[in-house]
């Protein structure tokens, strides 16, 4: 499953028979969307060494013969890669298998009584499609919440993205079952969390207010404090999970994961599509970030979130595509133009997100939010995680504004090239780590299986 790519540094001599070192990359000739709002178009040329990139602008640091890799970029359009900032990435597995229903029946008629037959392996070749279809959209940092962690972990390295991950756990289970989970949990975030270069970082997952009793949630919290981790949970995705949770505590679930402490660590909720004024008020106040996941919650019939409203309030949102099972594909590029769009439907105001806002949801929102500073711009400094795009398609012409083109405009199938921390792991649309013949055929078979078991 694993290709061999080798990727080593250059030593030449010049014409005095000097040593040069040839340590660096050139993207040349290129056109670039930096995410800096004070330049956010350059046309010129990009350096990078190592995994940062060290020069972007209109000069060339140094004569283009001296650099180890030079690639051209006439007719590409360079971008800082997507941040997906929720997902559950072995639930490609259940692609198609459970369409057209409201979360809580999806969940307990479709997705759980299959999940309960996943094995190591299933979650490993499921995480690789999934991988495989993030990478080769643009994907360059993703976020997953599940069980059987290690895999996703490894299959994260293998195939060179960055990576956010998670043991989600559900609580709805006898103490020692719980125990079990919860020190699973630790135990995957001790072995992971800076692995892989730095690549990999851990958060610690009740699955949701209504999932976890609130005495477990607690035991969460004080593992994140032990471990000094962030919290990621699904938070008030539907009307009836509010209700429910009313009725059960007496509170709506803000002020309820208030109370247990969860926002005393550092939060990242997925959904938060039915907030009060008052919640986006706590929300901000503690500096809750919020995965806005508009396909899952369109698909799911969850709602709309009120996202010009968190951001007014100055929550910070990014996106995220939720499971393949309820979106169902892993495609960022349609996050982003979903979020610009619905935003101005519901609301009757064509900038309640504008095209900017969307594309900085899908990119530098989307690191910040899993506390990634060096990542989501094209910036000297930054880390090495870019994409190119064939700009040389009808629908990138005539040259307006690239911006306005990517996010309304442009398909993931426009991906060409996609880099990683300085390597690149997606070339001329083929993914250079993860062999993708083999995994779509043990994707088959998992599935089959799996529903003749
Ligand atoms: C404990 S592992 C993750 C768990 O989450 C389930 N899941 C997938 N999508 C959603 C969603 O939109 N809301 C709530 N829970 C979801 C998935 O089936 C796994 O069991
Ligand atoms: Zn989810």
């Amino acid at each position: 499953m694993l290709k061999e790519v080798h990727w080593r540094m250059e030593s030449q001599s010049d014409s005095k028979g000097r040593g040069i070192e040839m340590s660096k990359t050139i993207i040349y000739n290129g056109t670039f969307i930096t995410m800096n709002a004070e330049s956010p178009v350059v046309h010129g040329n990009m350096e990078i060494e190592g995994n940062r990139i060290t020069y972007i602008g209109d000069k060339l640091p140094q004569p283009l013969e001296q650099y180890a890799e030079k690639v051209d970029g006439k007719g590409k359009l360079f971008m800082p890669g997507f941040v997906n900032t929720h997902g559950h990435a072995a639930m490609s597995l259940l692609r198609g298998y459970g369409d057209d229903m409201a979360l809580q029946v999806w969940l307990q008629e479709k997705m759980w009584p299959m999940e309960g037959k996943f094995s190591s392996h299933d979650v490993r070749i499921g995480t690789m499609l999934s991988l495989l279809e993030m990478v080769k959209g643009g994907t360059t940092t993703f976020v997953d919440m599940y069980d059987h962690m290690d895999q996703v972990a490894e299959a994260s390295v293998i195939s060179g993205i960055r990576a956010c991950l998670t043991r989600g756990v559900i609580g709805l289970c006898p103490r020692d079952v719980q125990d079990a989970k919860l020190a699973e949990a630790i135990q995957f975030a001790k072995n992971w969390h800076g692995q892989a270069d730095g690549r990999i970082t851990a958060m610690m997952s009740p699955h949701g207010p209504y999932t976890c009793p609130p005495d477990y949630i607690e035991r969460i919290v004080q593992a994140a404090h032990d471990l000094d981790l962030p919290m990621h949970t699904h938070m008030s995705e539907t009307a009836r999970e509010v209700q429910d949770n009313v009725d059960q505590y007496g509170l709506r679930p803000v002020a309820h994961l208030e109370k247990l402490g969860v926002f005393t660590r550092p939060t990242l909720v997925a959904h938060a599509v039915h907030l009060t004024d008052e919640e986006i008020e706590v929300m901000a106040k503690y500096d809750v970030r919020v995965s806005h996941n508009p396909g899952s919650n369109l698909k799911l019939a969850s709602g709309v979130a009120r996202v010009p409203d968190l951001q007014k309030a100055g929550v910070l949102v990014s996106l995220g595509t939720d499971g393949a099972a309820s979106n169902n594909n892993l495609d960022m590029l349609e996050e982003i133009r979903l979020a610009a769009l619905i935003h101005k439907g519901v609301s009757g105001d064509p900038v309640a997100v504008a095209a900017w806002d969307a594309l900085k949801m899908g990119t530098l929102d989307g690191a910040k939010s899993i506390w990634l500073h060096d990542v989501g711009a094209l910036q000297a400094g930054m880390k090495a995680d870019f994409i190119a795009m064939d700009m040389d398609q009808p629908h990138f012409y005539p040259r307006t504004n690239m911006i306005s083109h990517v996010v309304y405009s442009a398909s993931s199938r426009d991906v060409t090239d996609v880099c990683v921390d300085g390597r690149f792991i997606v070339r001329n649309g083929e993914c250079l780590t993860l062999d993708e013949e083999k995994i779509k055929f043990e994707a088959q078979q998992c599935f089959e299986r799996l529903t003749a078991e």
